[in-house]
């Protein structure tokens, strides 16, 4: 039986007290790439918060990367985080020091102390994401789309069960979009379980996974063809 990694029953969103969403129930199972799409204000990047545990789940039931939603306490969101890769639009680099030193300062944070096993670490994901010879430049050396190869690099230090990607194309341009996209696919063909919401309906035609779109308060999955 597959792996379920993402699993929320009649849960409802909320941003303080409105509701976003309501009886949301959603399965991701391990090694799927999905998308969640939905108008701008539909409610896309509050499910993502929720599930990182930036907005508490007040009502309904989830269960992430083996952590309860519902019962999550402020204490154990490092962890969980430990367990998720987010990357963001806007990428959210430290500017003042280099790529390696950008992703040694999160495996400090989450305890990886032995220098020659970080750097090792830090090589591998960098070239998971073609970004090994670049390791030395400051994040404002580089282009969008490399800032967001970085980016994806960090999120996957720590080997995340899930990567939760909220519109990590919506800085770029169609063929940046294009070549971060085909990262994301080479890191899911890896095994990696990616989460990823957008509003580029050209890169879903492009590459076509299964769709979650939120409308009307509602998440529900679409069919390609109706996207
Ligand atoms: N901090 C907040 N406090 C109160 N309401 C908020 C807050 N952030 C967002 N909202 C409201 O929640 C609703 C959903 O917003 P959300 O940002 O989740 O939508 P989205 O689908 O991610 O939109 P976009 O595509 O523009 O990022 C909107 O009506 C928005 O006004």
């Amino acid at each position: 039986m597959s792996e379920i990694v993402l699993s929320l029953k009649n849960a409802s969103i909320f941003q303080r007290e409105n509701l976003i969403l309501s009886d949301v129930t959603v399965k991701i199972k391990k090694g799927d790439f999905v998308y969640l799409i939905g108008k701008t204000g539909s409610g896309k990047s509050s499910f993502m918060k929720t599930l990182y545990g930036d907005i508490p789940l007040q009502k309904g039931q989830g269960t992430i990367v083996g952590f309860d939603l519902s019962t999550l306490a402020e204490r154990e969101i490092p962890f969980l985080r430990r367990k998720l890769g987010v990357v963001f639009q806007d990428f959210q680099l430290l500017n003042d020091r280099t790529v390696k030193d950008n992703l040694a300062f999160v495996l400090t944070a989450t305890g990886w102390k032995d220098k020659a096993k970080q750097d090792q670490r830090i090589n591998e994901v960098l070239e998971k994401v073609g970004m090994k010879t670049k390791d030395f430049k400051y994040p404002y050396q580089l282009s969008g789309g490399e800032q967001q190869r970085v980016a994806i690099a960090r999120a996957l230090l720590n080997d995340p069960e899930l990567i939760l990607a909220d519109e990590p194309t919506g800085n770029l341009d169609p063929q940046t979009s294009v070549e971060v996209m085909e990262v994301l696919k080479e890191i899911n063909q890896n095994g990696n379980t990616i989460l990823m919401a957008t509003h580029d309906y050209a890169l879903i035609l492009k590459y076509p996974y299964k769709t979650l779109k939120c409308d009307d308060h509602q998440i529900f999955e679409v069919v390609q063809k109706t996207v």
